[in-house]
């Protein structure tokens, strides 16, 4: 698919016309080490003796955070393979498709993972192993994050030996977990703080597009990172869309999973309940698969589901996590969600009996549950 870019606020109709920003510098450019005192709107002028492009930021007494020198972000340069390091920590089932896919394309890549057994099989396909996250982004240019959820991104991305500590101006942090906008604003805050630039860009398919490169890139952030990172994501994905500053990525990863729990559920119950009225879940799946809610979703994990097997290709732990945050944002703007809250007790539910590593299918197990406490319910009666 071709590169959309949706700032915030801008109607649709002007999408089309808009390009990639100018403000990309040419390669070997040195950052602008403009400096400014406290409470000074005026920017001091640059006195730097190296080759630069001026930095083109205004500043005023808001910006003042501390009284140190502010060092332009504008440096940044564009991802190519084999000229380009680049910084991946968290190497779960996407962390581990994605970084493959990365090293294939001839990037060079430097990896962490808390568990760092799971590197090992990246450290064989060329891949560096480093000590800590700070290490990763002090080795890349560029550094990708996937992991769990708010609270793994947060610590990943701000402990003492995490990202941030190891990020500088002229590099970037592109965070591709599940989380909520809250927590992206707080880690991008960080990040702007080292002189870094910051990108969220949760993605939109499972395991299956993780290695294939088809996933679909939900970014929001600078704007200039988006641009500097096409390759790679080009690499990694079928798609991206920028979408304003950053929250717009998580809120829309949020609204899209939102929907796909509640499919899932629903589905489950609708095996169910052509299992107890003596019809076949296959003939189901069939008629389905050649209507109008016909669904990629449902052709793949339809015959899983009829088999009762769900090897993890989409955690539910993670999808309950993602409900989780969907309703808390529905909660935060008035908007009630019903559906998505009766999806999200099944998922609990699901987590209660252990299912929360096996993928999410797996709510099928659950509305099993649901139906025997039903007959158990009725033949005590
Ligand atoms: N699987 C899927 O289909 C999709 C998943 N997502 C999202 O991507 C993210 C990752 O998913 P997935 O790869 O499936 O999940 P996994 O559970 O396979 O991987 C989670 C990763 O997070 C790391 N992690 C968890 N907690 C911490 C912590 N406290 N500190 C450091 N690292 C931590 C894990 O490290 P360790 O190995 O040491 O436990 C692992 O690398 C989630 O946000 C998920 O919602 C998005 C689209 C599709
Ligand atoms: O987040 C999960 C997905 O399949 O997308």
């Amino acid at each position: 698919m071709t590169l959309a870019i949706r700032p915030q606020g801008v109607a649709p109709a002007a999408l089309a016309s808009r390009t990639a920003p100018s403000s990309i510098l040419p390669r070997g450019k040195s950052s602008c080490d403009m400096t400014r005192s406290l409470h000074n709107s005026v920017p001091t002028p640059c006195t730097s003796a190296i080759p630069h492009v001026p930095c083109r930021r205004t500043f005023n007494a808001l910006d003042c955070r501390s009284c140190r020198p502010l060092i332009c972000r504008a440096t940044i340069t564009e991802a190519a393979p084999g000229k380009t390091v680049l910084g991946f920590v968290g190497i779960g089932i996407m962390g581990l498709a994605m970084t493959r896919n990365l090293l294939k394309a001839g990037f060079e890549v430097v990896v962490w993972n808390r568990n760092s057994e799971k590197c090992k099989p990246l450290e064989q396909e060329g891949a560096r192993v480093a000590a800590s996250p700070r290490e990763v982004a002090a080795a890349a240019t560029y550094t990708f994050a996937m992991l769990s959820d708010p609270e793994a991104a947060l610590d990943v991305a701000l402990r003492g030996d995490g990202v941030v500590a190891g990020l500088a101006p002229g590099k970037g942090y592109i965070d591709v977990s599940t989380v909520d906008a809250e927590t992206s604003r707080n880690i991008a805050a960080a990040v702007r703080a080292a002189g870094a630039t910051f990108l969220e860009a949760p993605v939109s398919g499972s395991k299956g597009p993780a290695e294939q490169g088809k996933l679909i890139f939900l970014t929001a952030g600078d704007q200039e990172l988006f641009t500097a990172v096409a390759a790679p994501l080009d690499v990694m994905g079928k798609a991206k869309f920028y979408l304003g500053t950053e929250g717009a990525g998580a809120n829309m990863k949020l609204v899209v999973n939102m929907v796909m729990g509640a499919m899932m559920t629903s589905f489950a119950e609708g095996l169910a309940l052509a299992d107890k009225v003596g019809l076949r879940q296959q003939d189901v799946i069939e008629v389905v698969g050649l209507g109008a809610i016909a669904a990629p979703m449902f052709a793949l994990k339809g015959p899983t589901m009829a088999a009762r097997t769900y090897n993890p290709a989409f955690p539910l732990k993670h999808q309950q996590k993602d409900l989780r945050l969907a309703l808390a944002l529905g909660d935060e703007v008035e908007q009630p969600l019903p559906m998505a809250a009766a999806a999200n007790a099944l998922y609990i539910a699901a987590r209660r009996q252990g299912l929360g590593d096996m993928d999410f299918s797996a709510v099928m197990e659950a509305v099993a549950v649901q139906q025997q406490a039903a007959v158990n319910e009725k033949g005590q009666q």
